[in-house]
């Protein structure tokens, strides 16, 4: 048993500690302990001198000559808590990385960084941490590709953390922006019969080990072909046609053989359709409107965690965050983009004439062009757009009504066009594919009280990546798939 001289706290003056084997146990205490604290209200707390609880990680340990102070961090905020000790408390195993659960007073800081810290009376190391094969350490920075070696464990930094909360606060921002606007939410399917973007991209749904629960010699999703979304957009239009406009947020999968750092195989999608659209103009700007509103809301709910990455991420990011909420996006043509491609003088990998795919060094470039704001660009060849996008019939050449939304750094952040409600032109277009009888209930909405409307999809990541300067999308998704890696 190992007295432990306790911090000036007075009404604390018998309490008495012992170490049992990993742990630091109190034995008695006369006051009751409170309940437990997150961190970041225990920052924001004036009850100098009140009990105080909280549990968490240790981010730092600096023993001093008469006091340790302890860094505790609960992933409630990217501040920690100061929590001061006496020096004679044994710290074997108080170690960075261990999980503590303590017990004290709170205190004004003399700090100048923080205005209050905890005076302990009793720390319980709930869970050790050998410092020497935990693969982070202390006091240093890593970087973003080495604590993505190890993904069950890089919530437990500081940076990793820092996007999570940000992550979290813009989901909840676009759930806002959509709800607020009077949207309804639509829990869009996973498993889907269709190709909506028509990509061949799809993972197919199947039983493990090719066995059916019937023992049905077809292998597929109980004898019919099912496949992962990659988009939530033709199941949206359904919901379209008797909502007037309605969302989704969800997980959307592509089985693109691509290690980019623009792409991931299953990947987060802010989608939107809404009836009684006609025109491109309004669905631009209920992206730039859900842009700005989504940025605007992380800027001020984040504020400490977006500086981490402005500062010691992507330095100078700051800048270009203000100038794209300062400044309207740009809109340009397809024809137009092509244009300033072929007068350019930069050396692309990819040459460009009217007709081709635009290739991320195109919108990289397109972006620059524009003076580094997001730019909206219109009217696509129609060969290039999947069958449901709506023929712009009038035009001197053939275009559909279709907008991609290219960001600094990114590229392509958004796609969306108008929708083609007529039936005998989708019929025809459909048909041309073979496809007329697989869509036959997509055929129908345009039967029954069709509208003109539209929608647009956002990829969530790519949205991350471009606010907060994060050049590899695998950085800012909880648990990264893409080709060849699936760890956990
Ligand atoms: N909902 C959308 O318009 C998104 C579109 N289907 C895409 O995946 O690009």
């Amino acid at each position: 048993m190992i007295p432990v001289t306790l911090l000036r706290i007075p009404a604390l003056s018998t309490s008495l500690f012992c170490r049992c084997g990993a742990s630091v146990f109190q034995l008695q205490c006369r006051r009751t302990i409170s309940k437990k604290a997150r961190i970041c209200d225990v920052l924001k707390s004036t009850h100098i001198g009140s009990d105080a609880r909280v549990q968490g990680w240790v981010r730092s340990v600096r023993p001093q000559k008469d006091n340790l102070f302890l860094h505790v961090n609960d992933g409630s905020s990217l501040q920690p808590l100061q929590v001061v000790a006496s020096s004679h408390l044994n710290t074997r195993d108080l170690t960075f990385g261990c999980a503590v659960d303590v017990t004290g007073t709170l205190e004004r800081s003399p700090n100048k960084k923080q205005n209050v810290e905890i005076h302990a009376q009793h720390i319980k190391v709930v869970g050790e941490c050998d410092p020497v094969d935990f693969p982070f350490k202390i006091k240093e920075r890593h970087s973003l590709e080495y604590i993505r070696q190890f993904p069950h464990l890089r919530c437990r930094t500081n940076a990793f953390s820092s996007l999570l909360r940000i992550r979290s606060e813009a989901t909840a921002a676009i759930q806002s922006f959509f709800r607020d606007n009077g949207y309804v939410h639509i829990h869009t399917p996973t498993i889907t019969s269709n190709d909506c973007e028509g990509a061949g991209e799809l993972f197919q749904v199947e039983p493990a080990g090719g066995k059916n629960v019937s023992d049905d010699p077809n292998p597929h999703f109980f004898s019919v072909p099912a496949y992962l979304t990659v988009s939530g957009q033709l199941q949206l239009e359904v919901m379209a046609g008797a909502f007037s406009a309605v969302y989704t947020f969800g997980p959307t999968f592509r089985a693109e053989n691509s290690q980019s750092s623009r792409h991931l195989a299953e990947f987060y999608m802010a989608e939107a359709e809404i009836a009684f659209t006609e025109s491109l103009e309004d669905l631009m700007k209920v992206m730039e409107n859900m842009f700005k509103a989504t940025t605007e809301h992380v800027l001020s709910r984040c504020a400490d965690d977006v500086e981490l990455f402005h500062k010691y991420i992507a330095p100078g990011h700051k800048d270009q965050v203000d100038l794209i909420m300062k400044r309207k996006f740009h809109v340009i043509s397809y024809t137009e983009a092509i244009d300033i491609l072929n007068n350019s003088t930069q050396n692309f990998t990819f040459s460009t004439e009217w007709g081709c795919d635009l290739q991320t060094e195109h919108e990289k470039f397109l972006v620059k062009h524009c003076g580094n704001v997001p730019v909206f660009v219109v009217d696509y060849p129609y060969d290039l757009k999947p069958f449901y996008a709506r023929d712009n019939q009038d035009e001197p050449r053939h275009t559909a009504a279709a907008v991609d939304l290219l960001v600094p750094g990114v590229g392509e952040l958004c796609g969306g066009s108008l929708r083609e409600e007529r039936l005998e032109l989708l019929k025809g277009r459909l048909a041309r594919t073979g496809l007329e009888e697989t869509y036959a209930w997509y055929l129908q909405l345009r039967e029954f009280g069709s509208t003109p409307h539209g929608g647009f999809g956002m990829g969530f990541e790519r949205y991350l990546q471009c606010i907060l300067g994060v050049h590899n999308i695998k950085d800012v998704i909880p648990f990264a798939r893409f080709s060849h890696s699936c760890p956990l």
